[in-house]
């Protein structure tokens, strides 16, 4: 019989992952997995959970939660010599990954998916900043634009979902500020001020399904996207643009695919791992080629394999 270990933020979205929880372990219990589970109790802690599930040598790990709860535990997997594979069960705010990898954001659709899907290995992210290495799975980045993420309450995500996000944007908008950067990238170089500057692994971001319209889950590159210093008509227009996946053919955007990128600042800039504050840049990223091994819908399986998804 094979393991499987649920890591389940409680106060993940709108909080409804606990009451499904006894209908989730009788399904995988009847499709052959020993189940357990851990729930988390504060930050950080689902990356402690998953260095456990690696050393007790789980089958699979399963992730439920936001993004952030996802990052966290693919922290506790990426890099060991053992690595279980990662099912997840989306029950965050915006929930970028599972949008990327076609899961469904119902319980018994990703409960479904980690029964009958197929695990297909992934890249991952890996960056070293302020002396440390930590790994994302769906995103990095960095610019004023890039912290509306993490200075979301969660009690008004609970309350309001993704329209949290957008209220927060509209109260930031104004205020920011390019940054000075050099940028190194396959031995290529930018450098001047910039709004932000994304390293994506997927195509979703921030609810924005095409931000990242030529990246592929597994080739082992990430797809940079550099948005140049622009006013706030210009930046308005950029992610209108952006919903269509238009914006990248705009001379305000750099749009590349990289295995490498080192960005250099003076100036102040924050780190942003899959949605959550990573510490301070200066920084390096490294793609990691197919590290980690997700179960993904069967179709999703099909067109990853004719190199039809990002
Ligand atoms: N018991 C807990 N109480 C408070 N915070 C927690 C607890 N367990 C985990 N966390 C923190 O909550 C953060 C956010 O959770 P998560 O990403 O799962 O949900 P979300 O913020 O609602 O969704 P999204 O990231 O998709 O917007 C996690 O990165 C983790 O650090």
């Amino acid at each position: 019989m094979k393991r499987a270990r649920i890591i389940y933020n409680p106060t993940s979205g709108r909080e409804i992952f606990k009451k499904n929880l006894p209908e989730v372990l009788q399904k995988l219990e009847q499709a052959g997995y020993e189940t357990s589970c851990h729930a988390t109790t504060c930050a950080g802690d689902a990356t402690e959970a998953a260095k456990v599930a690696v050393e007790r040598k789980f089958d699979i790990v399963i992730a439920a939660g936001g993004d952030g709860t996802i990052n966290e535990v693919i922290n506790g997997i990426a890099g060991q010599d053992y690595r279980p594979q990662l099912g997840i069960i989306p029950v965050g705010t915006t929930n970028d990954f599972a949008r990327a990898i076609n899961v469904p954001r119902t319980i018994e659709g990703a409960v479904d998916v980690i029964i009958n899907g197929v695990p297909k290995a992934i890249d991952l992210g890996a960056v070293t900043n302020e002396g440390q290495t930590h790994h994302f799975v769906n995103i990095a980045g960095g610019g004023r634009l890039t912290e509306l993420t993490y200075e979301v309450p969660s009690k008004l995500k609970t309350m309001l979902g993704q329209l949290a996000y957008y209220l927060k944007g509209m109260e930031m908008l104004p205020s920011i500020k390019p940054t000075t950067v050099e940028i190194e990238y396959d031995g290529k170089f930018f450098s001047g001020d910039i709004m932000m500057f994304l390293v994506s692994l997927t195509n979703s971001v921030g609810g924005f399904e095409k931000l990242a319209p030529d990246s592929s889950l597994d080739d082992g590159m990430f797809d940079l996207i550099i948005l140049k210093k622009a006013n706030l008509a210009e930046f308005i227009r950029i992610a209108t643009l952006a919903l269509r996946g238009e914006h990248i053919n705009d001379p305000h955007i750099i749009y590349t695919k990289a295995n490498r990128v080192k960005i250099h600042t003076n100036d102040k800039m924050q780190l942003n791992l899959d949605g959550e504050y990573g510490g301070l840049l200066p920084g390096e990223f490294v793609n990691l080629y197919r590290h980690v091994e997700v179960f993904v819908p069967k179709e999703t399986a099909k067109l990853m394999e004719k190199n039809e998804i990002a």
